[in-house]
C-alpha cells in the first residue's frame, strides 16, 4: 500500500500517540511542553495517548497526562472511553486510577448546575432577629429583587464565548429600604458569603471583614418601576423561567435555586393549610406561621409551615443489551429532541420503587436493579431531582400518550454522536445544565456495568 508523506503536525501527533504506546515519559513530557495541544489529539480510530496509554498499562504516562488535564471523555471508534479499555485489558490500577480522578468520565459526575452552595446559610441565625435587623441595614448587605419570582439580571455583553450570559443584579440597602419595609414585600435571608476577600482589596481592613449576608426580595411591585432602580440600563426578569434561568455562573444559579423555590412556596401558600387563616412571615423568610391562635398548626413542628421540595425521580433507563438507552420526548419539547423519563415520588414510596412504577407507566417497560447516582435542586418551581441509573428487565415500549409522546432505545452510538459531536438533527440532548444530560453523559463515559 503506498503511504503517503505525513505534515509536520501529523508527524508530531504520530509522535506523541507513539510515546505513549512504548510508555516514554520523557519523550512525551518533552513533546507536550513544546505543544501542549497534543494531549487530547487523536489517531487511528480515535485512539488518544490516554487510551493507548491505559492499552499498554502504563501507569505513569495515564498518571501525567491527567495531571497535565487531559480529557477522559472521548471515546475511541469502538466506543470505548480509556476507562473501558483499561479494564477490558485487565490492567485494573489504571482503571481504578481514571475511575477515582475527578471528571465526568471517572463516575463522580461534575457539579451540576443549580446546586452550589455560594453562601454559607446559616441557618441558626433565621431565630437571631437582632442580628438579621442589622444585617438588612448592614451598606455591605447585598439585596436582589425579584418581581413574579423571577430575578433582575443584567445580560453581560463583554464575554460572548462564554456559556454565562446573565448576571444578578445586586443592590445595597439604602436602594431598596423603602421596599423591604412595605408589609406585602418577602424577604428572605439566603445565607452570608464563605470567601474572604484578598487583602488587596482596598475597601477592607485586615481582621475587621465580616462576610456580607445576602437577602432576596420579592415584591408585586410594577416591575418596569423596578428595574429603573438598577444603576445599569441593560436589566429584565427572565419571562418564561425555564431556559432563562440556565444562563448563570455556577455561583449565582445556586443562590437562585434556593431563592426561587422559597419565595414560590410564599407566593402559593399565603393561607395556612390547616385552617385557612392568613399567616406571618418568620425565620428568615424560611418558615410561615399561622395567624389564628387556635390553630393546630402552632402545637408542636408542622411540616405545613415550612418551604416545600417536591422529590422527582429522574432516570437513565439501559437496556438488558447495556448498549442501549430509554430517552422520551414530551410534546412541549423542542423537535428532535429527547431526555430521560422524569415523575414525582409518591407518598410513601421509595425511590427505587418510583423508579420503576414512573418507568412502566410512561414506556410500558420493566425495570430491575436502580442505582443512584446524583441529585439536583430544579427550582422550577421545588424540585429535587434524584438521579439514578436503571436497568431494563423487557425491551417492548408502549407510551402513556398522554405523559409522552415517543420513547425509543437509542444506541450508544447514536448518543455518543449527538454528545460530542453535536448538531444531529435526529436526536438532540437536554443541556448540559440538566441532570438529565449529566446522567447520559455518565453513562456513555462510563460503562453501564452497575
Ligand atoms: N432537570 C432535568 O433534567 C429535568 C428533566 C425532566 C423533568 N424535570 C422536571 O421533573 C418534573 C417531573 O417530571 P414529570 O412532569 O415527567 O412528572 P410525572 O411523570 O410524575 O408527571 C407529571 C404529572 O404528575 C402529577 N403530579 C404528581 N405529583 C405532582 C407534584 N408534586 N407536582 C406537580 N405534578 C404532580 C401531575 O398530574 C402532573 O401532570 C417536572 O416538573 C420537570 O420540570 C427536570
Ligand atoms: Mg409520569
Ligand atoms: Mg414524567
Ligand atoms: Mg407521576
Ligand atoms: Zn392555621
Amino acid at each position: 500500500m503506498a503511504s503517503f508523506p505525513l505534515s509536520a503536525k501529523e508527524e508530531i501527533v504520530e509522535r506523541f500517540l507513539d510515546a505513549a504506546v512504548r510508555g516514554d515519559l520523557p519523550q512525551l513530557r518533552m513533546l507536550l511542553t513544546h505543544t501542549p495541544s497534543l494531549i487530547n489529539q487523536t489517531g487511528y480510530s480515535g485512539w488518544t495517548a490516554l487510551m493507548l496509554a491505559a492499552r499498554n498499562g502504563h501507569y505513569n504516562v495515564v498518571e501525567a497526562l491527567l495531571s497535565h488535564g487531559c480529557d477522559k471523555l472521548p471515546v475511541n471508534s469502538s466506543l470505548q472511553t480509556a476507562y473501558d479499555i483499561a479494564k477490558f485489558w485487565g490492567h485494573s490500577h489504571i482503571s481504578n486510577l481514571l475511575a477515582q480522578t475527578d471528571n465526568s468520565c471517572s463516575g463522580v459526575l461534575p457539579e451540576l448546575y443549580f446546586s452550589r452552595e455560594t453562601l454559607d446559610r446559616q441557618s441558626d441565625k433565621r431565630t437571631d432577629k437582632a442580628w438579621l435587623e442589622a444585617q438588612q441595614s448592614d451598606p455591605n448587605t447585598v439585596y436582589l429583587l425579584f418581581s413574579n419570582v423571577n430575578p433582575m439580571v443584567s445580560r453581560c455583553e463583554e464575554d460572548k464565548s462564554s456559556e454565562v450570559l446573565d448576571k444578578l443584579c445586586r443592590f445595597r440597602y439604602d436602594e431598596v429600604k423603602d421596599l423591604i419595609q412595605k408589609p406585602k414585600t418577602k424577604l428572605i435571608f439566603l445565607g452570608v458569603e464563605k470567601k474572604k476577600p484578598s487583602s488587596s482589596c482596598s475597601q477592607v481592613q485586615e481582621g475587621s471583614w465580616e462576610p456580607p449576608a445576602w437577602f432576596a426580595v420579592g415584591t408585586d411591585e410594577d416591575a418596569t418601576e423596578l428595574l429603573k432602580r438598577c444603576r445599569e440600563n441593560n436589566c429584565f426578569f427572565p419571562e418564561s423561567p425555564n431556559r432563562n434561568l440556565l444562563k448563570f455562573s455556577e455561583e449565582e444559579a445556586g443562590i437562585v435555586a434556593h431563592a426561587r423555590s422559597v419565595l414560590v412556596w410564599h407566593d402559593r401558600y399565603s393561607f395556612c393549610s390547616t385552617c385557612g387563616s392568613g399567616t406571618s412571615l418568620e425565620e428568615g423568610g424560611h418558615k410561615r406561621r399561622c395567624l389564628n391562635s387556635e390553630c393546630r398548626s402552632l402545637k408542636g413542628v408542622h411540616n405545613t409551615c415550612y418551604p416545600r421540595v417536591d422529590p422527582v425521580v429522574i432516570m437513565l433507563v439501559v437496556h438488558p443489551d447495556r448498549n442501549q438507552c430509554l430517552l422520551g420526548r414530551k410534546k412541549s419539547f423542542p423537535v428532535g429532541m429527547f431526555s430521560c423519563l422524569a415523575g414525582f415520588i409518591e407518598p410513601g414510596e421509595a425511590i427505587e420503587d418510583a423508579v420503576r412504577r414512573e418507568v412502566e407507566e410512561e414506556s410500558g417497560v420493566k425495570v430491575g436493579l436502580v442505582r443512584y447516582i446524583c441529585s439536583q435542586p430544579w427550582p422550577m418551581p421545588s424540585n429535587l431531582m434524584i438521579g439514578c441509573l436503571a436497568i431494563a428487565t423487557s425491551t417492548n415500549i408502549k407510551v402513556d400518550q398522554n405523559e409522552i409522546e415517543e420513547a425509543r432505545w437509542f444506541t450508544r452510538q447514536q448518543i455518543a454522536e449527538s454528545l460530542h459531536r453535536g448538531a444531529n438533527p435526529a436526536l438532540m440532548l437536554p443541556p448540559s445544565q440538566t441532570i438529565a444530560h449529566q446522567l447520559i453523559r455518565y453513562w456513555i463515559c462510563k460503562n453501564a456495568n452497575l
